[in-house]
């Protein structure tokens, strides 16, 4: 399904068999019709007039969900199945790779999807003897960190199932609120969620946007996938967040990084994720895209995962500073196309998140901070209206950046996120007018009782006044928070702001 799914996103079109078996699998992990079409037309008119795509495609997909013809309940392809019939030929991506992929094929896969020799060879010896399904179960076994399966594989839809069991999936992710700030710790490897980017637009049916009454979602990726485009590896482990197998230890190691990346290849399936994910909220609420800020990406990638010290990256800033300036404007390049990839894919507004900026000094955080950030405002208003996209609001948030506030009211963001340290009035003499604040109950306010959170909220509303302002806690949720506490502040927001105009 991968391989259908990264075709269909390099070519934009699927021949007869390859939409038959990825369609029917996608409607099986709960993709609806509408989602089908919207996603199947999405990527065909990339190449095709959409009507064409409506005259000759439509149809088929809505036949495979029994909307049409005999209107039958087609089930999806079984690995059996797709092993014994319909073989693939010149042109054709659909079948088992396993069964149906050439030697040499099937090696330059496997190593491309991070498998050493050893456990390359451990796959091809089961492809050798014909056991097509125990080389999948193989396969998955190593990349999901498995002495032994407890289930054989028999199904495309059961390798995905036991899949997001295993990395803890969408579904036992707690989500967070409109400003939409951390997840807390998963299961498991969430980040590596290229093959998921269709179960991205899944999770727009099981967001908080079903249980509380928001304003706005925000697309359900994480910072850290920009360092993986970049060509890092990123885990995310359980209880203890990410982690950077390899970090960039010395300036030296950025070699290995890929300074030039192809955004729409690496991070495609993010922008599928907002299109589908658009198309489902049918303009319930807008949709907030995100990155992580160059510095607070730079230093994940140099401490390999969270640090209270921030120490190793900190020693970069003063030790290498040419090296600091040619990764940060590498990471700000990356950073302004998928920003921009975003919009196209209909972001309507976008979150820059620069999260480590309190660890820095007034000077440091001009120089390896604001410069970065002031460029991507600028760059990426320059090449939405050079592409005719809307010029979408643009939010900085950086935590911990108290003596940056008058800085960050003019570096060219509309709106300044600011966590729960900050007095509300005193960010508003800061920023000075014409900007827009978000935020900052603290979110650990959650845990006190429902009443306390109401009179909490009221501060704030007083605090915050009458001048533009998004309400928000100052930073994510974490996984132990009552979800009915969540509600109070937010139906506490709406009542008493209401209140307050
Ligand atoms: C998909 C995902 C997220 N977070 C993490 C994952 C991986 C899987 C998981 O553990 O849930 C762990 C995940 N990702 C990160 C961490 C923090 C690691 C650390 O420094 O200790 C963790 C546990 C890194 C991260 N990730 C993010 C920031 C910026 C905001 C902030 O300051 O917290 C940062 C710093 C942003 C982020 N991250 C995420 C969103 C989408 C909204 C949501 O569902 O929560 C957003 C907006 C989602």
């Amino acid at each position: 399904m991968r391989n259908l799914h990264e075709t269909l996103r390099s070519e934009h079109h699927l021949k007869h068999f390859g939409r038959l078996q990825y369609g029917l699998f996608l409607k099986s992990i709960g993709l609806s019709l509408d989602g089908a079409l919207a996603f199947w037309r999405a990527e065909f008119t990339k190449k095709m007039d959409p009507d064409k795509f409506d005259k000759q495609y439509a149809y088929h997909v809505r036949h495979s969900y029994g909307k049409e013809g005999k209107r039958a309940n087609y089930t999806p392809y079984s690995c059996m199945k797709i092993i014994m019939s319909n073989t693939p030929t010149q042109g054709d991506h659909h079948g088992c790779p396993f069964r149906h992929w050439d030697r040499s094929h099937m090696t330059t896969m496997l190593q491309s999807h991070g498998l050493s020799s050893k456990d390359g060879q451990s796959v091809l010896e089961f492809v050798e003897s014909s056991h097509y399904q125990l080389a999948c179960q193989k396969y998955f076994e190593i990349t999901h960190k498995l002495q032994s399966a407890p289930f054989s594989l028999e199904h495309p839809s059961q390798y995905f199932a036991e899949s997001r069991r295993v990395r803890g999936g969408l579904d036992s992710m707690p989500k967070t609120e409109p400003g939409g700030m951390e997840s807390g710790q998963g299961d498991a490897s969430g980040v590596e969620c290229e093959d998921e980017s269709v179960a991205m637009d899944v999770t727009a049916e099981i967001s908080p946007l079903a249980r509380f009454d928001l304003d706005a979602a925000i697309i359900f990726s994480d910072i850290l996938v920009v360092p993986q485009a970049m060509g890092m590896t990123v885990e995310m482990v359980k209880g203890k967040g990410p982690h950077f197998p390899e970090r960039l230890d010395s300036p030296e190691d950025m070699k290995k990084l890929s300074l030039s990346v192809d955004v729409d290849k690496e991070l495609g399936y993010v922008f599928s994720a907002i299109s589908l994910t658009r198309r489902r909220l049918e303009g319930k609420v807008p949709l907030i895209g995100f990155c992580g800020a160059p510095w607070t990406l730079m230093s994940y990638m140099i401490e390999g995962g969270g640090s209270n010290t921030i120490s190793r990256a900190k020693a970069w800033l003063y030790r290498h500073k040419d090296a600091s300036h040619q990764l940060l404007q590498a990471i700000t390049d990356v950073c302004v196309e998928y920003l921009e990839g975003q919009v196209k894919a209909g972001a309507q507004a976008l979150q820059v998140f620069e999260s480590h900026a309190g660890i820095l000094g007034t000077k440091q955080f001009e120089e390896f901070s604001l410069l970065y950030l002031t460029q991507i405002a600028n760059k990426l208003r320059e090449r939405l209206q050079q592409s005719g996209l809307p010029n979408v609001p643009l939010i900085v948030f950086a935590k911990g950046a108290h003596y940056a506030l008058p800085d960050l009211g003019s570096s060219g963001y509309d709106v300044v996120g600011i966590d729960w340290t900050h007095d509300p009035s005193e960010a508003r003499r800061a920023v000075g007018g014409g900007v827009c604040l978000q935020g900052n109950l603290d979110p650990c306010a959650l845990y006190g009782s429902k009443e306390d959170i109401v009179g909490r909220v009221q501060e704030m509303v007083r605090g915050f006044g009458r001048q533009s302002w998004i309400a928000n806690l100052g930073h994510g949720i974490y996984p132990d928070m009552d979800p009915e506490h969540l509600k109070v502040f937010v139906d506490s927001v709406h009542s008493l702001s209401q209140q307050s105009v």
